[in-house]
C-alpha cells in the first residue's frame, strides 16, 4: 500500500462485516480510515488515512492459521507505525471453545508484551451490552438470544470470563461497572492489580458509550486491545481528543452513482436477517436457493443466474440460502457444518462473480463469512467507507479494484432494520 503518514490505529478484524462495521464507527468518530482485504499488497494505492482495518475470514478457520493471518497482519500494521492495535472480533462474541478469539489475543499479546489486554464486545448502539462480564444482547443474555443458533458459532454462555478462560492459555479477570464508573484512574489501578496477580486479559464491562470513552483512554496506554466497534469508538475519541487524527471529512468518497443493475446475496441465517427477506419479498423478486441442491453441485447457482438475468433490467434481486434454524439443523446433520456452510457460501461467492459478470455492480451481501467468500472471489482489495445504511453497516465503495467502480454493503446478520435491503439500494443509487 502506498501512503506516507504513519497510522494511529491498526485494527486486525476477524471477518469481512465486522471490518466494515469498525471501518464505518472509526470513519464517524472523526478517524481517515480505509478498509483492506487482508493484508494489502505493496502497489496499493490509499489515500492518507489515520486508521486502516485489515479484514480477515480468520473467525472460523482452524485457530492455528487465525493466529498466522493475525500476526502477518500486526507486523505490517506495526510496520506502518500503528503504537496500538485493535483485534476486532463480533460484538456477540462469536468463537468456539477452541478459539479464536482466545489464540489470536494471547498470540498478539505475547508480540505487543502488554502485561494485560482490555477486552470488551460490547457496543451500545446495536444493543450489545457487558455486565459483570456478562454479554446482554437486547435485553437478553447472550445464551438467550438467537445467537444461540448460529449455524457456525452458536453462543451458549453468556459469562465472558468463562468463555474467554476456555480459548486462552492467560487467567482472566473482570473490570466491573462500579469500577469503571469510578473514572480512568480506577480502572488503570483495577488493571494493575489483575496484572500483579497473573491476569493477562480482563473482560470490562460497558453499557453506555460514554463507558467506552473511559475504556479507549485507558487502552491507549497499551498497545494491544480486543473488541467490537464500541472499543473502537472509545479510541477513536481518545485519539482525537488527543489531537492524534485528522478531520476524517478529508477522505469523503466520492458520491457519484454508479447506475447499472443491483442484486442482493443472503447467506445470513439470523433472525435479523431472516426478517429483512421477509421484507423483501413484498418489493423485490426474492429466489431462495435449494440448500440441498447447492451441496449437490453447482446446478443450483446456474439456475439461479439464470432466474436473475431475466429480471435484472427490471430493477434490484435478492437471492437467499437462509433457513429457519430448525433447516439449518437438519441439513448440517446431513451434511456437516463446516462442509454445509463452506458449499453454500462457495455457491454464493459462483453468484457474485457471475452477477458482475453480467453488469452488476450495486451489490448487497448479508452474512459475515458469507461476505468473506463473496468479496474473496471478486478480487477487491479495499474499501473507503461512505454513507450509513444503519448502526454498524456502511456503503463501501471499492478500490483497486480490477472490476472498476462498484459499492457494497457488507452487513452482519444481525444488523439492520426490517427493510434493510431497500434502505441499502436507496443509499446506492
Ligand atoms: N440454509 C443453510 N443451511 C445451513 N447453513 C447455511 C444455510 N445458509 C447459509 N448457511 C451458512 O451459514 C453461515 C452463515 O454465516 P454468516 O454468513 O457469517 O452469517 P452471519 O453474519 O449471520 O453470522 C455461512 O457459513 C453460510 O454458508
Ligand atoms: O461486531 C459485530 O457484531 C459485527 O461487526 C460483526 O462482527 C458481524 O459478524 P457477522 O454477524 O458474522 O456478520
Amino acid at each position: 500500500m502506498t501512503s506516507a503518514a504513519k497510522l494511529s490505529l491498526g485494527c486486525i478484524a476477524d471477518d469481512y462485516t465486522g471490518a466494515s462495521d469498525l471501518a464505518n464507527t472509526l470513519t464517524r468518530a472523526g478517524l481517515r480510515t480505509v478498509q483492506t482485504i487482508g493484508v494489502p499488497a505493496d502497489d496499493l494505492t490509499l489515500p492518507e488515512v489515520d486508521a486502516v482495518v485489515v479484514s480477515l475470514k480468520s473467525r472460523s478457520i482452524e485457530a492455528g492459521l487465525a493466529v498466522t493471518r493475525s500476526r502477518a497482519a500486526e507486523t505490517w500494521l506495526r510496520g506502518r507505525g500503528a503504537s496500538h492495535i485493535q483485534f476486532k472480533i463480533c460484538s456477540t462474541f462469536d468463537s468456539t471453545d477452541a478459539g479464536n478469539i482466545g489464540p489470536v489475543m494471547d498470540a498478539l499479546r505475547a508480540d505487543s508484551k502488554d502485561s494485560i489486554v482490555l477486552v470488551t464486545p460490547a457496543f451500545p448502539e446495536t444493543g450489545r451490552t457487558v455486565y459483570q462480564g456478562n454479554l446482554f444482547v437486547g435485553s437478553v443474555p447472550l445464551n438467550e438470544s438467537p445467537l444461540k443458533d448460529h449455524p457456525l458459532n452458536p453462543m451458549h454462555d453468556s459469562n465472558l470470563v468463562r468463555v474467554l478462560a476456555r480459548q486462552s492459555k492467560t487467567k482472566v479477570g473482570l473490570v466491573d461497572l462500579a469500577t469503571l464508573a469510578r473514572g480512568v484512574e480506577a480502572v488503570r489501578a483495577k488493571l494493575a492489580d489483575l496484572a500483579g496477580s497473573g491476569v493477562g486479559a480482563a473482560i470490562i464491562d460497558a453499557v453506555f458509550d460514554r463507558d467506552l470513552e473511559t475504556i479507549g483512554q485507558v487502552a491507549l496506554d497499551h498497545r494491544l486491545s480486543v473488541g467490537a466497534s464500541g472499543i473502537g469508538l472509545g479510541l477513536a475519541r481518545a485519539l482525537v481528543a488527543a489531537g492524534k487524527a485528522r478531520s476524517a471529512a478529508e477522505n469523503a468518497i466520492s458520491a457519484a452513482a454508479i447506475g447499472g443493475p443491483a442484486a442482493c446475496l443472503a447467506g445470513s441465517c439470523s433472525q435479523a436477517t431472516l426478517r429483512q427477506i421477509a421484507s423483501a419479498e413484498k418489493v423485490m423478486p426474492v429466489l431462495h436457493l435449494d440448500p440441498e441442491r447447492v451441496i449437490a453441485g453447482k446446478d443450483e447457482a446456474q439456475r439461479a443466474l439464470a432466474w436473475t438475468r431475466e429480471r435484472l433490467g427490471k430493477g434490484p434481486v435478492l437471492i437467499a440460502s437462509s433457513s429457519t434454524p430448525d433447516q439449518v439443523a437438519a441439513l448440517q446433520s446431513r451434511h456437516g457444518r463446516d462442509a454445509a456452510g463452506h458449499a453454500i457460501e462457495q455457491a454464493m461467492a459462483d453468484l457474485a462473480e457471475g452477477l458482475v459478470q453480467s453488469g452488476v455492480r450495486r451489490l448487497v451481501v448479508a452474512g459475515g463469512e458469507t461476505s468473506g467468500a463473496v468479496v474473496d472471489r471478486l478480487g477487491i482489495p479495499g474499501f473507503l467507507v461512505g454513507a450509513e445504511i444503519a448502526a454498524g453497516v456502511p456503503v463501501l465503495r471499492a478500490v483497486g479494484a480490477s472490476n472498476g467502480e462498484m459499492v457494497l454493503a457488507l452487513k452482519s446478520g444481525n444488523f439492520g432494520g426490517p427493510e434493510f435491503f431497500s434502505d441499502a439500494l436507496a443509499l446506492m443509487p
